[in-house]
């Protein structure tokens, strides 16, 4: 085991106050890929480089992650490391390309039985296939230099199975369905090696630096209830469960909260509340007031603005900043803002401003 690098004290701790259920003085914030197409500045730097080549350069994705807290000085309350959940199936030694405009592909997704065991039986060595992103995680903690916590961050199961048997995004998820419903045993293998696997992942980025993880259930929402509760909860229960038990392993003595974050999957908040997680994110769907009263303050939400509503006039934003913050209780507890998913590329960086200035205002006062 590597010693775990010294860096300076942190001087923003909001959201890991948040994260705990403690009273804050006002809600922290952060936007799920703050970083990325719609800041002018990440083009600059990408420079037309391949996607993944990025992420594997420790001084590019460091600065890449710097951008929107450097942009938004005192308004993002955390980083999140640029990466991107797909490097768990490069990992498990499957071939991932991000083409321009269009998203992931996968040449040769996983079909037949034999391509699954092909997957199930290499050898994956966390530490030695995913060296670089515990660089990029040490060196961007490094230059943060304590001004907000870092995030680390991996795929949920069930997404990761649906990207690796479809071999990139999906409109009907013929293959992912093909599999649990043909072959549900040799589907729960797999599920389980990307949890192992996801577990060490998770585990090492906070050794490297990551102060915070969060768990991207994208697909979460393509599933059934009933099969959400076979081949989605109990692997995202075995990572909040088997995470703080591998930090102790590997020597760490802080509480590091884990934030779940299961788009669409409306029909589970009441078993997420209870799932291990000391955050559950919500979607844009779900009104604040619904979801809360479904908490019933047992975790922190975060969410939900629609993405969209950066499209709109700061009339309307200012709005509906006021009835999420509202609608989550006024934002002082258990509470922390996001969108409801991603930025998208065609958003104006001023709008999200005037959305983060508008979280604060609203979100201070008394
Ligand atoms: C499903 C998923 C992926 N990746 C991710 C998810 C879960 C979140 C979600 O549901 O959106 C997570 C992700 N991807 C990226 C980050 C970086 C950190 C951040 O949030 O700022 C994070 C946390 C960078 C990225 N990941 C990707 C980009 C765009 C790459 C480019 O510059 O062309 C970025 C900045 C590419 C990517 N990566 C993925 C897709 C489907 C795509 C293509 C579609 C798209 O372009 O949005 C897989």
């Amino acid at each position: 085991m590597t010693s775990p690098a010294k860096f300076a004290p942190l001087k923003n701790d909001l959201i890991l106050r948040a994260a705990r259920g403690e009273t804050v003085e006002r809600p922290p914030c952060w936007i799920m890929r703050q970083a990325g197409r719609y800041l002018p500045e990440y083009h600059k730097v990408k420079d037309g480089r391949d996607f993944f080549e990025t992420c594997r350069d420790a001084e590019i994705a460091s600065e890449i992650t710097l951008q929107p807290v450097r942009r938004y000085e005192g308004l993002l309350d955390a980083a999140i490391i640029f990466s991107d959940i797909l490097v768990i199936p490069q990992a498990m030694g499957m071939k991932v390309e991000m083409i321009e405009g269009k998203g992931p592909h996968f040449p040769e997704p996983l079909r037949t039985k034999e391509d699954l065991q092909k997957v199930l039986s290499y050898e994956v060595d966390v530490i030695k296939e995913l060296d670089w992103a515990f660089k990029a995680i040490t060196l961007t903690r490094t230059k943060l230099n304590g001004q907000v916590p870092l995030f680390g961050f991996c795929g949920g199961p069930w997404t990761l199975l649906v990207y690796m048997t479809e071999g990139g995004g999906s409109r009907l998820f013929r293959f992912a369905k093909e599999w649990i419903n043909k072959f549900p045993e040799l589907s729960q293998q797999l599920l389980q090696r990307i949890t192992d696997v996801a577990i060490e992942f998770l585990s090492q980025q906070v050794v490297a630096g990551a102060q915070i993880l969060q768990v991207f259930e994208s697909w979460g929402g393509e599933l059934s209830y009933e099969d959400f509760k076979e081949f989605s909860l109990p692997y995202l229960k075995q990572i909040s469960e088997k995470v703080p038990r591998r930090l102790l392993e590997l020597g760490v003595k802080e509480d590091i909260p884990i934030i779940i974050f299961a788009k669409g999957s409306w029909y589970a908040l009441d078993e997420l509340c209870n799932a291990g997680y000391n955050v559950v994110s919500l979607d844009w769907l779900w009104d604040p007031r619904e979801a809360s009263k479904i908490n019933n303050n047992r975790v922190t939400l975060q969410g939900n603005i629609d993405p969209g509503v950066m499209y709109g006039s700061n009339e309307i934003i200012t709005r509906k900043v006021q009835k999420m913050i509202e609608g989550f209780g006024g934002g002082k507890k258990n509470y922390i803002v996001n969108f409801g998913h991603g930025t998208h590329p065609f958003m104006d960086t001023e709008k999200i401003r005037f959305f983060l200035e508008e979280c604060h205002r609203i979100g201070s006062a008394k």
